[in-house]
């Protein structure tokens, strides 16, 4: 019957496993795909707003060399005004200024709304100009459509300040040469957003994109946009706007790089959780046929007396030699057993081995002792206690030659961990307190249960002679030992300080690689001899 629910359990607790691992397969198997692809777009996406706001930057930039030289031959004509502003000196002046510079081409004397003379010589009448399109803080004034003699056609943009004005192609900012097609630029004013020159594609609304800061990027309609203000304060916004599929053309170039190292990486990871998933959900089968096949084994790690040296007890290490040879330890595959409800099988044999291995050792040296480790689910069934007892009598031993290794993890059902241990203490056995300090046990604990033994854990051992926090707390171990009358078995010692320190300090029993590693029970009795 027992059997039976054992069984239902086994399946039950398999199943929900590998509804798990299927789900974690899944994940594993798209998440780095889907992360190859997110990363490829988002590395496209910043590729290319970088390249759309760096062309944006430069019709900025040549807007702002046009308006700085417009500035500069309205200062220079002002600066060599004689009170005619239009006598051969200055017209002379006005044409090597248009020559000398970029995107300055005409210079020329105004009054009223008339260009009187210009770089392309004395206006008769004058060239009536109209009225400018807006005036700055400090007077310019601003047309985006200024006339020019001869030249129609052709827009152009100019700065009037001081009886003096100067124009520049209006298209020549935007006239920017790329190696894309479909490349819409434009220039806008900053402060009413209205586009100035430029592409009649450009949507007015990019404009508005920038409205304290200085950048932009994004899409929109078709278009990878980027926006800048210039950085003469609010002197001319840029926009350039990129067709999208270049952006896609962009993505893929990344998804061609990326989306392998994805794909390899899902396949690595994927099996390995299909690897490791099957050896946590077959691992409880093959304990069992390990237990059948008689693969289990134990290695003994002598304790030492730190005072005379000599071996006076041992403690039991299980070991699993599979089938291929290979030696499991006990860290990966205990857990297992305890999960999975076979650890009670196991500590079974265990005893049964110890009984073969030191049977007559325990039974010769009345004062030698036996340390063997137990899960909690041993202590929830009374056939641990039995089966110890059992060995001890079959062994001639005297029940105190066999120590009962708990953890402080198995004392979280308290009351029935507490009537398991004094039964076991009836009986004459004795009971070891191993890793205390390591989980959440408190000093209450230790009082109540009434332990023989108590294990110092390697963490403590490990921080004596260091500057580790924990290199203290070894001494209260210590003293609350000895307050409660119990026996100290450091472990873990690998130093002669660690082994002084811990001499100087009455600890009586010691194990650790300074003395020996765990052996097997031929070279333990070999050493004991
Ligand atoms: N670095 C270092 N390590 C040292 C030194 N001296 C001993 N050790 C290792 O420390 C562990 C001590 O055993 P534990 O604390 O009871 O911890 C044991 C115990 O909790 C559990 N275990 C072992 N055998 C059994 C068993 O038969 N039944 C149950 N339930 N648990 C067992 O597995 C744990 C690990 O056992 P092992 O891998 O054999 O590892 C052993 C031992 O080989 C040293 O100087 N330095």
């Amino acid at each position: 019957m027992c059997r039976i629910n054992d069984q239902g359990q086994d399946t039950m607790r398999r199943s929900r496993a590998l509804k798990f691992i299927i789900v974690v397969a899944f994940m594993t198997a798209i998440g780095p795909v889907l992360a190859a692809v997110y990363l490829a777009r988002e590395q496209g996406l910043a590729t290319e707003f970088e390249r759309v706001t760096s062309y944006a930057q430069s019709v900025a930039n040549r807007s702002d060399r046009a308006v700085d030289q417009m500035v500069a031959a309205i200062d220079a004509l002002v600066a060599a005004n004689n009170g005619d502003p239009c006598s051969d000196t200055m017209l002379t002046q006005m044409r090597q200024l248009g020559i000398s510079m970029e995107f300055m081409k005409v210079a020329g004397a105004v009054s009223g709304e008339r260009m009187l003379c210009s770089t392309l010589g004395s206006h008769e009448e004058g060239l009536a100009l109209g009225p400018p399109d807006s005036v700055t803080p400090n007077g310019t004034q601003l047309r985006l459509n200024a006339p020019v003699p001869f030249s129609s056609e052709t827009p152009y943009i100019s700065l009037e300040r001081d009886g003096f004005i100067a124009m520049a192609h209006r298209n020549q900012a935007v006239d920017l040469m790329v190696n894309q097609e479909g490349v819409l630029f434009a220039t806008f004013d900053p402060t009413t957003g209205n586009i100035r020159t430029g592409s009649s594609e450009v949507r007015p609304r990019w404009a508005n994109a920038v409205d304290n800061a200085t950048v932009a990027a994004f899409v929109d309609e078709g278009y990878i946009v980027g926006v800048v203000r210039s950085g003469q304060v609010n002197v001319t916004g840029a926009i350039a706007a990129v067709p999208a599929r270049y952006l896609d053309e962009r993505i893929l170039t990344f998804i061609w790089v990326l989306l392998p190292i994805g794909v390899v990486t899902a396949i690595v990871l994927t099996s390995s959780v299909i690897y490791f998933a099957r050896l946590q959900v077959s691992l409880p089968t093959q304990i069992r046929q390990g237990l059948r096949r008689n693969e289990f084994y134990l290695e003994y790690q002598p304790v030492v007396d730190l005072n005379s040296g000599n071996w006076v007890g041992a403690e039991a290490l299980v070991r699993w030699r599979r089938r291929d040879g290979r030696i499991m330890q006990p860290d990966e595959f205990i857990p297992v057993a305890e999960h999975s409800g076979l650890i009670g099988l196991l500590t079974e044999r265990v005893i049964e081995v110890a009984s073969k291995d030191m049977g007559t050792t325990l039974r010769d040296a009345p004062d030698f002792f036996l340390t063997i480790n137990l899960s909690a689910r041993d202590l929830q069934s009374g056939g641990t206690l039995e089966k110890l007892m059992v060995m001890a009598r079959d062994s001639g031993a005297r029940p105190g030659q066999i120590v009962a290794e708990l953890t402080e993890r198995m004392l979280v059902d308290a009351s029935a961990a507490k009537s398991v241990i004094k039964a076991m203490r009836e009986q004459g056995l004795r009971v070891a307190i191993d890793d205390f300090g390591t989980g959440y046990c408190s000093l209450s604990y230790l009082e109540t249960m009434q332990f023989d033994c108590l294990k110092i854990d390697r963490l403590f051992v490990e921080a004596i002679d260091t500057e580790a926090a924990t290199n203290r707390v070894v001494l209260h171990i210590i003293n609350m030992a000895r307050t409660l009358d119990m026996k100290l078995i450091a472990e873990g010692v690998e130093t002669e300080a660690q082994a002084n320190y811990l001499k100087s300090q009455g600890v009586e029993f010691a194990q650790g690689w300074l003395f020996s590693r765990a052996i097997a029970p031929d070279e333990f009795l070999k050493g004991l001899a």
